[in-house]
């Protein structure tokens, strides 16, 4: 079992070759009650974790709205043998429940062991190697048109910029397409539908909550959105030149049955609309958070923001992509990875009972002196040459659920960084840096990354 960290009082020591003592005490955590605790962890994640380490050690238990009894983990041992450990044991599908009323039942986010392995392996083709290279010039294409629009001179969000850009961008990916009317609602309720605060969330959860104001605005939209995705559904499963087409919804459609010899249809209307929901959401809002900081550190890093400007001059992808994956060590775009237990676990000497969620925690372990030295300077030269040690930067999660878009996000930011610097020099609205703010799943500057941009002389 693994061994224990430096900064777990609660950890007990012991010699290298005896088992492990298992205790039976409590799991050490707060004692706030739970909407409490829910509320300090939706809105304040970022600075209450930091503190409950430090009074707590590695292993912490919380008591959160939905999945009611949550480990947060951080210390490495213990995350690889979460990551490393069997799917069946470890749900992240279950795990994720929070998403369900989004995403939908079928997600690939939300499902677990073979079914989820057949939903992975179905989408997989769309993200591998020989995929991505096909993605490049339609990125660069939808990147140039956006970027050449920016206004020089005042201040803009540029969050909202690359949320704007990364929805289009998904949108390709997804349908291969995104003109036309129905395409266009789509995009606007789809900004709706991801901008959701904690007290949102609730309305998740609750259907009940669903008739009243802004809850039930939420619910009328998601209804709607999932009328354009049916109709998109139905007109292609109609159109007769599927096989051709490389977007995910033609490759879906075109999946042979489950059950070879059997007449039965391929995916359902359900099964699809989770699936591409899921590409959607979990595809742009992401990538555009971890562009958002990106721009946000540079333009108040002149030293940097001159390599990477360099870079860009060069074609030198491997710095670019050095400054997205430190943004995203500085700034995990998402703070938790999440996994239901099916049985009881030992963890750091402690049993977690099953039923309990355990949650490897990206953002303590970005943040920790041990492994990334002066952990909230913003340096990309961590990632140039060797890179991190292993483990020790995960912004993508783990395991078998590692997130599937990873290297399209990468390929993306590193695009858009090089569009964006081969023609602007970046400056701060103001000098003071924006703080992290809690957003639906994620975590995003506050006033939205707020750049100055004028053309490169
Ligand atoms: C900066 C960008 C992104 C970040 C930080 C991110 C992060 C994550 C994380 C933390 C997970 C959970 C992994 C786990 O449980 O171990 C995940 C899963 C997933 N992500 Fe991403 N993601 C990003 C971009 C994308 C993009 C662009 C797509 C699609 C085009 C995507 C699709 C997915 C899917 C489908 C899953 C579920 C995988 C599974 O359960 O098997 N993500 N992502």
């Amino acid at each position: 079992m693994p061994t224990s960290h430096p900064h777990s009082p609660a950890s007990p020591t012991r010699p290298p070759d005896s088992p492990a003592p298992v205790t039976t005490r409590p799991l050490p955590g707060p004692r706030l009650p739970l909407a409490v605790q829910t509320m300090l962890f939706g809105s304040l994640r970022h600075r209450w974790l930091p503190w409950l380490r430090r009074r707590h050690g590695d292993v912490i238990a919380l008591r959160i709205y939905p999945e009611r009894s949550v480990v947060q983990l951080a210390d490495l041992d213990h995350i690889r043998t979460v990551f490393g450990g069997s799917p069946e044991l470890f749900h992240a599908g279950e795990g994720n429940v929070i998403l369900k009323p989004a995403m939908g039942e079928h997600s690939v986010l939300l499902t677990d062991e073979n079914v989820h392995k057949r939903a992975r392996k179905l989408l997989m083709p769309a993200f591998n190697g020989a995929a991505l290279r096909g993605y490049r010039g339609m990125i660069e294409e939808l990147t140039e048109r956006e970027v050449g629009r920016w206004p020089r001179g005042v201040a803009f969000s540029s969050h909202q910029r690359m949320q704007a850009l990364t929805l289009e961008i998904i949108l390709r990916v997804v349908f291969g397409v995104s003109e036309g009317p129905r395409l266009t609602e789509l995009r606007t309720l789809l900004r709706r539908i991801v901008d959701v605060g904690p007290v949102d969330l609730l309305g998740w959860h609750n259907p009940g909550l669903q008739r009243f104001g802004p809850w039930r605005r939420y619910a009328l939209t998601q209804r709607r959105v999932d009328a354009l995705l049916y109709a998109e559904i139905a007109d292609r499963r109609a159109a007769g030149d599927l096989t051709g087409r490389d977007d995910v919804l033609s490759r879906l459609l075109t999946v042979p049955p489950a059950e070879p010899g059997t007449d039965s249809a391929g995916l359902s209307d359900a099964e699809l609309r989770d699936q591409l929901i899921t590409l959607l959401l979990a595809g742009h809002e992401t990538t555009a958070t971890a562009l958002a900081w990106a721009f946000h550190e540079l333009a108040r890093d002149p030293a940097t923001l001159r390599a990477a400007t360099r870079a860009a001059d060069d074609g030198d992808e491997g710095y670019l992509e050095a400054v997205a994956k430190e943004s995203m060590r500085l700034h995990p775009v998402i703070s938790e990875v999440a996994r239901k237990l099916t049985a009881d676990v030992e963890i750091g000497g402690y049993r977690i009972p099953a039923g309990h969620t355990v949650m490897p925690s990206i953002a303590m372990v970005h943040h920790d002196p041990a492994h990334h030295a002066d952990p909230l300077a913003f340096r990309p030269e961590r990632f140039t040459g060797g890179g991190p040690a292993a483990g020790t930067w995960f912004p993508f999660g783990g395991g078998v659920r590692r997130c599937l878009g990873a290297g399209f996000s990468l390929l993306e930011a590193s695009v858009v960084l090089r569009a964006v610097l081969s023609r602007y020099h970046l400056s701060p609205d103001r000098a003071r840096p924006e703080r992290p703010k809690a957003r639906n799943i994620t975590t995003v500057p506050a006033r939205g990354a707020r750049v100055v941009v004028s053309a490169r002389t």
